[in-house]
């Protein structure tokens, strides 16, 4: 009966077109759905940190408050500290452990939570596990967050969480704006750096790029499985939200932590980043990207960030077969991901691609199209 009741549960999902399923990237030469922006996960420095990591085990064995604490997830943490610029960070076992334990942790009952329409799941999952109330405002409109502000500004604790690189369109949330408008109304203000960090602000991030300084009442979330090229998240901040996080974050305290190997690799990358100051070839790439994508008319405006919305509407998830013909993988993002009539092929593009990467994916979208 049970098997039979996910049948039609699936057969619905079906009807819809909705049906997701799981492919393998290996079997694409050319990957233009990746968010391992600089390459980092298959960088040789990396993989030799990883496996130097190993020699204190495969896994952790337990949470950081039990066996789980290695030396190296301190060190990743003083790494993190110090390039975003923060007293202290805290690592989770990833990005979306760390937007759900630290936005629940944080918001409480009776507690106001401010957030962008176009926020990650992991964003609205936080809040809804946190029982604070929750207003909606319009993507990116910083007249609209002060309206609602202004409403509501009895609350005594207010938070306002936004993507910095929204995921899916790739555009920026004007943060310096916000930072500004959270001081007045003494509100607190989360941003998931997810595909900001390693990126933007020369790899530093989204305040780097807005030369927003890390305040007290700014926190910084990010992940490690992007341009660090590995797997976990963190967040970045003062002192004592990092001590009352590993007090009340439940994500943080009841999961078992990142293996050693893939904190080792961590810090290796977050060296290279900052190091070799990667994010300049993947900015030469963006600018050609622009360019090509632009004069084929699958982009309105330029991009600064490596993400790509192809919106062909329902027809995406037809041009995105088409394309898996050709040996390229480019993942159609479909309702309820995004608003009906904007389902797209969303592009992302890492600085190890070359120009003739990007013309061989125009011509077959060109070729699919007509
Ligand atoms: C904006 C944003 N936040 C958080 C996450 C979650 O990060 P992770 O994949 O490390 O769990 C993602 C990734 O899907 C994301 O795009």
């Amino acid at each position: 009966m049970f098997r039979e009741k996910l049948k039609r549960e699936l057969q619905g999902i079906k009807d819809e077109n909705l049906y997701r399923k799981l492919r393998n990237q290996d079997d694409f030469i050319l990957n233009f759905s990746t968010n391992d922006y600089l390459g980092l996960s298959k960088n040789e420095e990396v993989i030799l940190a990883y496996n130097e990591g190993l020699k204190d085990g495969a896994g952790s064995t337990g949470s950081r408050l039990t066996s789980g604490n290695f030396k190296l997830h301190e060190k990743l943490e003083g790494v993190i500290s110090e390039f975003k610029e923060t007293e202290k960070s805290l690592v989770y076992s990833s990005g979306y452990a760390a937007n759900v334990g630290v936005i629940s942790a944080l918001a409480k009952k009776g507690d106001l939570v401010l957030s962008d329409e176009l926020n990650h799941a992991s964003i609205i999952d936080g809040i809804r596990l946190s029982r604070a109330d929750k207003l909606i405002y319009r993507h990116s409109d910083v007249q609209n967050l002060i309206e609602i502000l202004e409403k509501n500004k009895y609350y005594e604790n207010i938070i306002v969480v936004t993507d910095s690189v929204f995921s899916m369109d790739g555009d920026v949330s004007p943060i310096d704006k916000i930072a500004k408008i959270i001081d007045e109304y003494n509100a607190v203000l989360i941003i998931d750096d997810a595909h900001g960090t390693g990126v933007l602000g020369q790899g530093k991030g989204t305040l780097k790029h807005f030369k927003v300084k890390a305040s007290d009442n700014i926190i910084q979330i990010g992940t490690l499985s992007k341009a660090i090229g590995t797997s976990g998240g963190f967040v970045s901040g003062i002192e004592e939200l990092i001590d009352y996080l590993i007090n009340n974050s439940r994500s943080f305290i009841y999961s078992t932590s990142l293996p050693p190997a893939v904190i080792s690799a961590s810090i290796k990358s977050f060296e290279l980043v900052e190091k070799e100051r990667l994010s300049k070839n993947l900015e030469k790439n963006i600018i050609c990207a622009n360019k090509l994508f632009k004069n084929h008319g699958f982009i309105k405006c330029e991009s600064i960030t490596p993400i790509y919305p192809f919106v062909f509407g329902e027809k995406s998830i037809d041009i995105s077969k088409g394309l898996i013909n050709h040996g390229i993988f480019g993942v159609p993002i479909r309702y309820p991901t995004v608003k009906k009539g904007m389902e797209r092929i969303r592009i992302s593009i890492t600085s190890k691609h070359e120009k003739n990467d990007f013309k061989y994916l125009c011509e077959k979208i060109d070729k699919l199209t007509i």
